[in-house]
């Protein structure tokens, strides 16, 4: 198969396509900022309005037309629709835009475009593959038209852990999407050298399943030994293929999560962002915490409600800072509160899961503790505790209520309090209500984005604590530093990026970074990431000057020269 057009470098395509073949292709199409000589040698003439406008010009308009949707998921569906026609102006808008388009594209509400993503069909994006039809993964990515060393990232998700949104079937791919959008906006990934992956395996949300316009496999979620050799033959094929790309992991359920992770982990470069991306921010957030509340982190008391995949791979990063800060790993673990379904969770538990069990507390130490039913509520968790933090990964909104948050912060002067869960509907507590109830002392973070509160004269600006402020990063250093391997020390050091980027000291200020200041946070993420990875024996390339290496690898909304060529491509 011969290509129709080459990145020959980073200001320049050629291609041997001419005509409408070039303005519906969407790395080669500029609408009316093709230049005049570009129209003349493409074929492109007639097929525009005369004028031709900048860049500038253009996002300009596109700016108007996004400002002109009546609502969210309209806003959502005009920059869905640009993306698919000319990536560069929906990344240069992006990045113009964004505070005001990440919700849009990204959490939250990506969410609401996953819930209606049949019914707002309009044009495929990335690659959807079967599990009812494992041989045709290879072709599948065949016909994406990438060759070996095209491709630096693929994001693949089976739609059963969509945010706190659960199963969503094939709609989960907008999820790929959407945090491909954030790799190339933050950390400027090239958006030609990436593949969003749905893994199709079912789904058990009957409303899809009994949905006439439901375009996903129309069969319940297909489960043990077939998902695992699906899952395998995703995994080799994409390696085989594109021996170069990160395997990012998303949005799967706990129990597939932790399998998937465990299982290539020490075999390929892959990581699974809800576990390891969102436990490097989160331990970002602490580290500010104990900066701002002038307690080592090593003191600090934990509690965690929701002790799934994010909230475990939290629990498990915070604990592995604290043993770099002189704690044994059993001494370490003890900080940790763990509170899912059954309440607290206990030694004598028969039901835990693997990855919950090192974090149990051993039941005779609360034996006095007061019970809901069989399990030790929250409520009782925190009375009994005094945590220092309290982390919510649980989805269920309004966890933190006032009588909680209250009874935190009558034993700790500044109490840290992080909901976590998304979409913002969510969110174990509003930020509004954590300063008003702690008449300001509260530190907080969220998943999903809010505004700042005003309260007593005093202006607090709410940190995202999401994955979003470190997967670019970490993506980025990973591809400069040609990582074999994602190790514990590279997410390590992302975590202390992010919290070095951070001024605690002035009143009202945030824990974490702005999402204004995404792509410098991102840079700084990646110069860590690739010192890390040479650390750590896993770069098979090693820069001299790392900062500059990060700069030259980021990708920029501007157009490419695009070339007209008679000979078919190598
Ligand atoms: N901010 C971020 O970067 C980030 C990253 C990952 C996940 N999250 C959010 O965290 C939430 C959880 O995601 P996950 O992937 O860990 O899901 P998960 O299903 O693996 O974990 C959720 C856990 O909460 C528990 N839970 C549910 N109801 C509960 C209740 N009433 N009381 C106590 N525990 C309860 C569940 O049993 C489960 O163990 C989601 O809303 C997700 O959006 C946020
Ligand atoms: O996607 C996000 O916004 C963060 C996280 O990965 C989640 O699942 O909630
Ligand atoms: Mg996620």
């Amino acid at each position: 198969m011969h290509k129709k057009y080459t990145i020959t470098s980073k200001n320049n395509i050629q291609t041997t396509l001419r005509g409408r073949d070039v303005l519906s292709t969407v790395v080669l199409n500029k609408g009316v900022a093709f230049t005049r000589e570009e129209r003349e040698a493409l074929g492109l003439k007639g097929l525009l309005p005369p004028a031709v406008l900048s860049i500038e010009q253009q996002a300009k308009r596109a700016y108007s037309q996004f400002c002109s949707q009546h609502d969210d998921i309209g806003k959502n569906i005009y920059l869905t629709s640009l993306q698919d026609r000319n990536e560069v102006l929906f990344f240069r808008l992006l990045s113009e835009h964004l505070s005001e388009m990440l919700p849009i594209i990204y959490t939250p509400i990506v969410g609401t475009s996953i819930k209606t993503y049949s019914h707002g069909y309009r044009r495929p994006h990335g690659i959807y593959l079967s599990i009812d039809d494992p041989d045709g993964i290879e072709e599948a990515f065949q016909n994406f038209g990438a060759g070996p060393d095209d491709i630096d990232l693929i994001v693949a998700t089976d739609g059963e852990g969509i945010l706190g949104i659960g199963d969503w079937g094939v709609g989960g791919i907008n999820i790929s999407i959407g945090k491909l959008s954030v790799y190339t906006v933050a950390a400027g990934i090239d958006p030609r050298r990436v593949i969003p992956v749905i893994l199709d395996v079912g789904t058990n949300q009957e409303r899809l399943l009994n949905d006439p316009l439901y375009i996903g496999n129309r069969h319940s979620r297909i489960r043990g030994k077939r998902y695992e050799e699906f899952i395998d033959r995703y995994v080799q094929t994409a390696t085989k293929m594109f021996p170069n790309a990160i395997l990012h992991w998303e949005d799967l359920a706990s129990g597939n999560a932790r399998q998937i992770l465990k299982k290539y982990r020490h075999q390929i470069c892959t990581f699974n962002d809800d576990i390891q991306g969102t436990g490097a921010i989160s331990l970002a957030a602490v580290l500010s915490v104990a900066k701002a509340s002038k307690t080592p982190l090593r003191d600090q008391r934990i509690v965690v409600f929701g002790a799934g995949t994010a909230g475990i791979g939290i629990a498990e990063q915070v604990r592995d800072a604290m043993i770099r800060d002189g704690l044994s790993k059993e001494e370490a673990n003890r900080r940790f509160w763990c509170v899912d379904r059954p309440g607290l969770l206990l030694d004598n538990m028969v039901d835990l899961r693997d990855f919950q069990k090192e974090f149990a507390r051993p039941a005779s130490e609360v034996s006095d503790w007061q019970r809901e039913g069989h399990g030790i509520g929250l409520g009782e968790v925190v009375r009994q505790v005094h945590p220092t933090i309290l982390i919510g990964t649980s989805t269920v909104s309004g966890a933190f209520t006032e009588e909680i948050v209250k009874e935190m912060a009558a034993h700790v002067d500044r109490p840290a309090i992080l909901p976590l869960s998304n979409p913002t509907h969510l969110s174990e507590a509003k930020p509004a209500d954590l300063i008003e109830w702690t008449d300001g002392r509260a530190l907080i973070a969220t998943g999903s984005p809010f505004d700042p509160v005003t309260y007593k004269n005093t202006t607090y600006y709410i940190g995202q604590a999401n994955n979003a402020l470190v997967f670019p990063g970490l993506g980025l250093g990973t591809i400069v530093s040609q990582a074999k391997l994602m190790t514990d020390r590279m997410f390590a050091a992302a975590s202390e990026a992010v919290a070095s980027t951070v001024d605690v000291s002035q009143p009202g200020a945030a824990v974490l970074p702005d999402v204004e200041d995404l792509r410098s946070v991102s840079a700084t993420v990646a110069v860590k990431v690739v010192e890390a990875a040479i650390a750590d024996g896993v770069a098979r390339r090693k820069p001299d000057d790392m900062i500059q290496a990060v700069q030259d690898a980021m990708w920029q909304p501007v157009y490419p020269n695009v070339e007209a060529v008679k000979d078919p491509l190598p």
